[in-house]
């Protein structure tokens, strides 16, 4: 049981809600049933692919059964891929499922054990079921609170949406009880879909889902006027400024530059990273180094290896056995950014070396063709 537990909570997990609730569901023997619900648009990248499928292969190991969800009503909805709804349910079961799959394989996980569900196919399924779960959830929201959760969709407070838009929120809520969830999963800047279940569920569904939400790994790039906003947030524990600041810069998938896809080529790896925001001796929402903590050691660890750096000037080969070690000697300035990108660069070459073989010359290759033209035409 402890073991269970602990897989389910390290690292990338960030926040469960509530870690007593999953304890009791584990020490009652209720049988844990997780999803975690994915917008189908542009590649997948180290956030999406990698951090995501870490927890969910750590889930897979604690013996939970694990759902993905290919959220295509509600990328339709937020007008993803040029929103034209055919696109995205063929790309949801061609580019986005394979490259879920092959990333959940490239950190260990396992992807025959995996569900995988398209939205609109279990909605028809579930018939007026699902109208009646949204309206169970809808009945105890009030519009404030549904414009204050559109950042669920990437989208400010504020900012102006149209009514299917907000439509998405109780639609992601009732997602979870219509599947039957009661582990539902997401990166932090889920968590407002999440908070309104736990409030909802025991009333609308009779029981209460734990949620549990993973570190959102940063962008590449980071505009400086933003990092000052969300250290000071940090500082000062506000929780509301930390996560509307995070959603701007954290890697995605709309934002190419700033990302790390799975398929990508050694040299775009290599130049990405050389090209990567990582100041000299500083180690807080640094994004290379966070690559090294949440990316690189974990799939180290997994192989008993450790991280080793060679330092350009001296030749001087150093070897890590822990991502503290690497943190403390960055910051002390004894780990230069250039070497750093360099032993970075290569682990991720070889970690997604399977996804693109996969996407590159295998069986994926027409999938990630399909993706690339729709990219360029839409
Ligand atoms: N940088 C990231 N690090 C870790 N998890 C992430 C990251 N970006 C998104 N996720 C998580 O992956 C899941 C799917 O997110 P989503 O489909 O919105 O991807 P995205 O790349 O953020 O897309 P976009 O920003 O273009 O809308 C969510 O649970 C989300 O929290
Ligand atoms: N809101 C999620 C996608 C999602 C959609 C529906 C869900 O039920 C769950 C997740 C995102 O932006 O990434």
């Amino acid at each position: 049981m402890d073991e269970k537990i602990r897989l389910i909570m390290r690292e990338p997990t960030e926040e469960v809600l509530t870690p007593e609730l999953l304890k009791e569901y584990i020490e009652q023997g209720v049988p844990l049933k997780h999803y975690i619900g994915f917008e189908i648009s542009g590649f997948v990248h180290l956030g999406t692919g990698i951090v995501t499928m870490r927890k969910v292969a750590d889930l897979q190991r604690a013996g939970v059964k694990t759902t993905l969800f290919l959220a295509d009503y509600h990328s339709w909805i937020n007008k993803k891929l040029g929103g034209d709804l055919d696109t995205i349910k063929r790309v949801a079961l061609g580019y986005f499922k394979e490259a879920l799959l092959q990333s959940l394989k490239a950190v260990g996980g396992d992807p025959e054990s995996v569900e995988v569900i398209l939205a609109s196919e279990f909605f028809e399924k579930l018939g007026i079921k699902y109208f009646e779960n949204f309206l169970r959830v809808s009945n105890r929201l009030t519009l404030a609170r549904v414009k204050r959760s559109i950042t669920i969709m990437g989208r400010k407070e504020g900012e102006s949406v149209n009514f299917g838009q907000l439509v998405y929120v109780p639609m992601q809520v009732a997602d979870i009880f219509s599947l039957g969830v009661n582990l539902a999963h997401g990166g932090m800047d889920q968590r407002k879909a999440h908070v309104i279940a736990i409030e909802v569920g025991p009333k609308e569904f009779g029981y209460k889902p734990v949620a549990l939400h993973h570190h959102l790994l940063l962008g590449l790039h980071i505009d400086e006027e933003t990092r000052e906003k969300l250290l000071k947030a940090k500082r000062e524990g506000d929780r509301e400024a930390f996560e509307e600041g995070i959603v701007e810069i954290k890697m995605s998938k709309s934002v190419p530059q700033s990302a790390i896809f799975v398929h990508d080529s050694p040299e775009e790896i290599k130049r990405k990273l050389k090209r990567a925001y990582c100041p000299i001796g500083e180690v807080e929402m640094n994004p290379v180094l966070e690559i090294v903590k949440y990316v690189v050691f974990p799939w180290l660890e997994d192989l008993g290896r450790s991280f080793e750096v060679v330092n350009k000037k001296t030749g001087e080969r150093k070897e890590y056995k822990s991502y503290q070690e690497v943190e403390r000697d960055f910051a002390a300035k004894a780990l230069h950014p250039l070497d750093l990108k360099l032993a970075v660069a290569e682990y991720l070459v070889e970690m997604l070396k399977p996804v693109r073989e996969y996407f590159v010359e295998g069986p994926g290759k027409k999938y990630l063709e399909e993706m690339k033209e729709i990219q360029i035409t839409r």
